[in-house]
């Protein structure tokens, strides 16, 4: 006999916010394991676990770590299990999202011992739950901005051959944008490591601090990379940012298509037009991830680099501008 953890609100209504959720027909005996249910309900926040509600095996309470998840969970699925049933892309063409690319094997074995070397030899910045390193310029969380007052130097030289492979990736925009004209000092690098499982909520890179191409490169880890395009109206009151803010869930967030691909560790994902704009992107907060017939298991860490260009208006209203000899310099107006 299972003992009963949570009781029922008084009076039967809900006068408070909780964390927890009560979710009926959902648990072992329906064929749902504790850690599909976990990762099911983690698009809507941190899950921090999930019990048994009674000794049934198909009751379950899920615990988040902050009220506003649960409310999400409840208000997106009202009444319906989430049917966590996307198939996950190996490749850009069966995802099939416009301005989407992935290059595997983007960096050889040895590369990655070596970045993964170089940044563990510098200082990480934590974050409530991954840790960050940032280059070129500071990007700031509480205002999903890039502070163009804060420049923090070139890029180092250990990314420079990720440089030059960006440069050789086939450009998939017009020769105006050509990718090469963007590497000297416009491009702003952020290395994220995830620990397992966790993941990051869905966000549409910040429009005004960065530019149309943005380059993640994984490493050390699998992933996949969920991305949602919601029905009209809807994305722009949750557009979040490249942080590790949790995305504003307000609005109709179950009304969205959904899509995920698979990042094995040293491929390159390049987002641009469709992708970067239309959709949002976001990790799952899974320990484990089902690619076709594949149960993949998510490493120790994952650590990503993100190449980004300062392209448009930042925080200050400045423009960076940058000269083909590595200098760069603000405009003010
Ligand atoms: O880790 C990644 O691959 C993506 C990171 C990301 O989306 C971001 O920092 O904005
Ligand atoms: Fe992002």
């Amino acid at each position: 006999m299972v003992q009963p953890r949570f009781g029922r609100p008084n009076g039967g209504s809900v006068s408070e916010a909780s964390s927890n959720l009560y979710v009926a027909n959902c648990g072992p005996s329906v064929g749902l394991s504790f850690d599909a249910i976990s990762s099911a309900f983690s698009v809507f926040g941190d899950v921090t676990a999930v019990h048994p509600a009674d000794d049934t095996g198909a009751r379950v309470v899920v615990c988040f770590d902050s009220a506003p998840s649960a409310r999400s969970a409840m208000d997106a699925l009202d009444g319906r299990f989430p049917e966590d049933s996307v198939s996950v892309a190996r490749t850009a063409s069966e995802l099939g999202i416009d301005g989407l690319y992935i290059l595997h094997e983007f960096v050889t074995i040895e590369e990655e011992k070596e970045l993964l070397e170089a940044v563990d030899g510098r200082p990480w910045k934590s974050l409530s739950k991954r840790r960050v390193q940032h280059y070129g310029y500071e990007f700031l969380y509480n205002i999903r901005n890039v502070d163009s007052r804060q420049f923090l130097g070139e890029l180092p030289s250990f990314v420079y051959p990720i440089l030059k492979k960006i440069s050789l990736f086939p450009d998939p925009g017009n020769s105006e944008r050509r990718i090469i004209n963007q590497l000297t000092v416009w491009i702003c690098g952020s290395v994220n490591e995830y620990p397992p499982g966790v993941g990051l909520s869905p966000h549409i890179d910040t429009h005004s601090a960065f530019d149309e191409y943005i380059f993640s490169l994984s490493l050390a880890g699998p992933c996949i990379m969920e991305f949602r395009k919601y029905s009209k109206g809807t994305w722009c009151s949750v557009l979040a940012t490249s942080s590790n803010l949790e995305a504003e869930n307000s609005g109709d967030v179950s009304n969205y298509i959904k899509k995920a691909i698979f990042l094995p560790p040293r491929s390159m994902l390049l987002m641009a037009g469709d992708a970067r704009y239309a959709w949002h992107h976001y990790i799952p907060h899974h320990k484990v991830d089902k690619v076709g017939d594949d149960l993949i298991q998510r490493a120790q860490r994952r650590v990503s680099f993100t190449f980004r260009k300062i392209g448009c208006r930042t925080v200050d209203g400045n423009q960076i501008l940058s000269f083909a000899d590595g200098d760069s310099y603000v405009e003010h107006h």
